[in-house]
């Protein structure tokens, strides 16, 4: 049975989830050596934002197949690490989103009235109404840096709060931040005329400390700013030192850039300051919802299913990998077969994608073809998480073309793969739709199903060369299950295509290229 570690707290109901097809421990509060010590026991690591599997915990997982973040960010994952050991990293994108946002608006509106500090005062025995005389949010500007799901959340209820929105973010249409009823600006223009600038965005090395002296230094001193998205997108030194000095009026953050925060001058300020724990994602309804999302996609994995939110998969969502399987197990059996035929290293894979297959997404075929190209040198480790960064940190040179007036069959695929020993071709198509057909070996036309183990000799098209063949072949007691030869002219060249029952005894296959007209001979294992 798989083994999946829980390191930070998560909703039972997932762990409920991954017990039906794992044993699951929940360890929370480890050390990262203590991790580093038990990690390689576990097929799946499942996470929030408190464990940082950081390289070193990806090397140590030996056996780690999956790791699941109950949330969104993935910052404390090294993602690029998992990648390249082929494992698939795994997110709730939507799970906390309305979490996050009220969060954002519960803080823009404590911020404005004052509330966390009203209720201290009043709870030390206080009646203090002067002090907490506070602004209205009605007919104000809000910035919304960020246009993506949490960020069209904030704009949708600001809206509805009788606000006027500004919005920055560089990949969204207008069209669709006025369906919003954002209006799109630079971010200058942004900060300069917005009383509240909400932040909605990734830390990226764009985005980190992009609220700095500089920027702050743009705004209005009654800006109000709100970071419920990532530490570190804020400059806190430079915040801290802007509401000091009433350059802005003042800030509500839910993330820092070193979490636990130590020691901050953020912590001095007064009620300008609002300061929550990280609590963006913390009701129990989208607790519930990211531990479900992303216990079902490990559950998934490990039972060799695709995940519907795997962030390192580029391109390879569940939709595209379940309409496009057939033509993604084609394009992996030919990668395998041609990477064989070829042996050696392999330095460039020509992919053509023929007839109706040429005006489909090629990435996954290429992926896939990759997969198959490595698996003789990588077997289980080459997966389609991690083929591209192996085939390109072999040197491969992957080609894509697309010939739509190909029409031998409604679409077919074509690999050529060049390598040190030489250029070997294979076609392959789809019969009814599911049936995968080898079509052309090194150009020979053939119609034959590939099989587990298969043999294929280039010869003369003579009299005789079968029958010897096979003969040769009955003496090692190799039986024959299917054969077809495949040429261009009559007593030219051709291939022959035999599948056999087992694989050819150890010795044999220089025997075969001994045989009188046979030219070469592969066999191959799928
Ligand atoms: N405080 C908390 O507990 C939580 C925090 N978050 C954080 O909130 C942030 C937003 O999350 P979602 O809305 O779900 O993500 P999302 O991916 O739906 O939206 C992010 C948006 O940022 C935009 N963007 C990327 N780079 C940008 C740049 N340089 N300038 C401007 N815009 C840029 C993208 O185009 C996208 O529209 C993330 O950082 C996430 O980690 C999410 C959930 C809970
Ligand atoms: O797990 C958490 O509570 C943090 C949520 C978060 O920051 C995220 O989903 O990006």
């Amino acid at each position: 049975m798989s083994k999946v570690l829980v390191s930070d707290p998560i909703d039972q109901a997932g762990i409920d989830i991954l017990s039906q097809v794992a044993t699951v421990d929940v360890k929370t509060g480890l050390k990262p050596a203590e991790l580093v010590a038990i990690i390689g026991e576990y097929d799946a690591l499942m996470i929030r934002s408190g464990t940082r599997v950081t390289e070193e915990i990806i090397e140590a997982g030996t056996q780690l197949k999956i790791i699941g973040r109950a949330g969104v960010g993935v910052d404390n994952v090294d993602v690029p690490t998992a990648t390249r050991k082929g494992i698939v990293v795994v997110n709730s994108p939507e799970g906390n989103t309305i979490a996050a946002a009220e969060h954002t608006l519960a803080m823009m509106l404590s911020l404005s009235r004052h509330i966390p500090d009203a209720n201290t005062s009043l709870k030390k025995g206080e009646w203090d109404r002067k002090t907490f005389v506070g602004a209205e949010i009605y007919k104000k500007t809000l910035g919304v840096v960020g246009l993506g799901k949490i960020g069209s959340h904030v704009a949708h209820v600001a809206k509805a709060m009788g606000m006027k929105l500004l919005a920055y973010d560089p990949f969204i249409s207008t069209e669709r931040a006025e369906q919003i009823g954002c209006h799109l600006v630079d971010l200058d223009l942004l900060f300069q005329q917005a009383d509240y600038i909400t932040l909605h965005i990734p830390k990226t090395p764009e985005t980190t400390n992009l609220i700095n002296a500089k920027t702050l230094g743009k705004m209005k001193p009654t800006t109000r700013i709100i970071n419920c998205a990532r530490g570190g997108i804020i400059d806190e030194l430079a915040l801290a030192d802007a509401i000091k000095n009433g350059k802005i009026a003042g800030a509500a953050l839910d993330v820092f850039q070193s979490e636990p925060l130590g020691d901050s001058p953020l912590r001095s300020l007064g009620k300008e300051i609002i300061l929550t724990p990280h609590l963006g994602a913390s009701t129990t309804e989208a607790q519930v919802n990211v531990s479900i999302d992303v216990a079902e996609q490990i559950r998934d994995v490990l039972l060799g299913l695709p995940a519907r939110s795997a962030v390192n998969i580029p391109g390879l969502g569940p939709d595209i990998i379940e309409e496009l399987k057939p033509y993604m197990q084609l394009a992996e059996t030919l990668g395998n077969l041609v990477g064989q035929l070829a042996g050696g290293r392999i330095e460039t894979l020509n992919v053509k994608l023929q007839g109706d297959l040429a005006t489909n997404k090629s990435q996954p075929l290429v992926v896939a073809a990759l997969k198959g190209l490595l698996y003789q040198a990588l077997r289980e480790r080459v997966n389609y998480v991690n083929a591209t960064i192996e085939a390109k940190e072999r040197g491969i040179r992957v080609i894509e073309t697309r010939d739509a007036s190909a029409r031998d069959y409604a679409g077919s695929l074509h690999l050529e793969a060049t390598g040190t020993l030489g250029t070997h071709s294979v076609t392959g198509a789809l019969l009814g739709e599911k049936e995968i057909h080898l079509t052309d070996v090194d150009g020979f036309p053939i119609n034959v199903p590939p099989s587990k183990y298969m043999l294929f000799t280039l010869h003369r098209d003579m009299p005789g060369i079968i029958g010897k063949l096979g003969s040769l072949l009955g003496s090692f007691n190799v039986n024959i299950a299917s054969m077809q030869v495949g040429r261009k002219i009559v007593r030219g060249d051709a291939v022959m295509a035999l599948s056999i029952d087992d694989p050819l005894p150890d010795g044999i296959l220089e025997e075969i290229k001994q045989v009188s007209g046979i030219r070469d001979a592969y066999t191959v294992t799928l």
